[in-house]
């Protein structure tokens, strides 16, 4: 089994990327974003260790943990971002190696692992490539203003907390551009899967 790590700043397209690989190469995926969130579900083991550290007013009617909230407090207040960090961290990559080893067993080819802290988690360790999805910022700013309501500044807070793009660009073996045409992108994508 193949295993490409997905990397890139917020809004980069990265989910984008993703689901083309499982859709046309028939990938099988993990987002840590989306296993971040199961985490700390009612129920998930770091739920607890969450509402300990932002308090019991961040639990909605319904139990769940309010993430905007979270979101709100974490991109404001760096030492709090590192703390929920340490508590989720470790959680997501142990689900991550464990999914890992099932899907080799039940004979999956291509595994795709999406994390935006891919390389600050040493997930690099584990993949055989990583490729950087690569965004000009201001271009990454509009899509998350038009597609998901953040503000200019919400998005400008989560950019502070991550890599840089020397820094990306540094570690990744291959780097995908996605400012312009998905087609272009599709084609980029192609060339990486036959370079593997
Ligand atoms: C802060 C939380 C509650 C916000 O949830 P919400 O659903 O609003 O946003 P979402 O998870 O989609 O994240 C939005 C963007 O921020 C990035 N991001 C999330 N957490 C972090 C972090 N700790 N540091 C830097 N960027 C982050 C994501 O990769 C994504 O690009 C959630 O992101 C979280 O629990 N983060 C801490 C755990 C974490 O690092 N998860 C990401 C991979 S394990
Ligand atoms: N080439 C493109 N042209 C136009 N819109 C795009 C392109 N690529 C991605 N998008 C859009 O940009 C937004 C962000 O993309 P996506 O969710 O894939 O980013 P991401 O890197 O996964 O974000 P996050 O870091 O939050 O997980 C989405 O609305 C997506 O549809």
């Amino acid at each position: 089994m193949k295993i490409i790590g997905i990397t890139g700043g917020v809004g980069a397209g990265k989910s984008t990327v993703l689901d083309h690989l499982e859709k046309q190469y028939n990938a099988c995926v993990l987002q840590a974003d989306k296993i971040g969130h199961l985490v700390m579900e009612p129920g998930g083991i770091c739920y607890g260790q969450v509402i300990a550290l932002f308090g019991k007013q961040i639990i909605k009617n319904d139990k769940t943990i309010d993430r905007k909230m979270v979101s709100d407090v974490v991109f404001a207040h760096e030492e709090m971002r590192q703390k929920l960090n340490d508590i989720i961290h470790p959680a997501v990559k142990s689900y991550i190696l464990d999914k890992i080893e099932e899907q080799k067993k039940a004979g999956c080819t291509l595994m795709i692992v999406e994390a935006a802290l891919l390389l600050e988690d040493h997930y690099d360790a584990f993949c055989d490539k990583v490729w950087y999805i690569h965004t000009d910022q201001e271009i990454r700013i509009e899509r998350l203003m038009s597609s998901r309501g953040y503000t200019r500044e919400k998005a400008e807070n989560i950019i502070a907390r991550q890599a840089t793009e020397g820094f990306f660009r540094e570690h990744a073996d291959y780097i995908i551009q996605n400012n312009g045409d998905l087609d272009e992108t599709w084609r980029q994508i192609e060339e990486g899967i036959r370079a593997l």
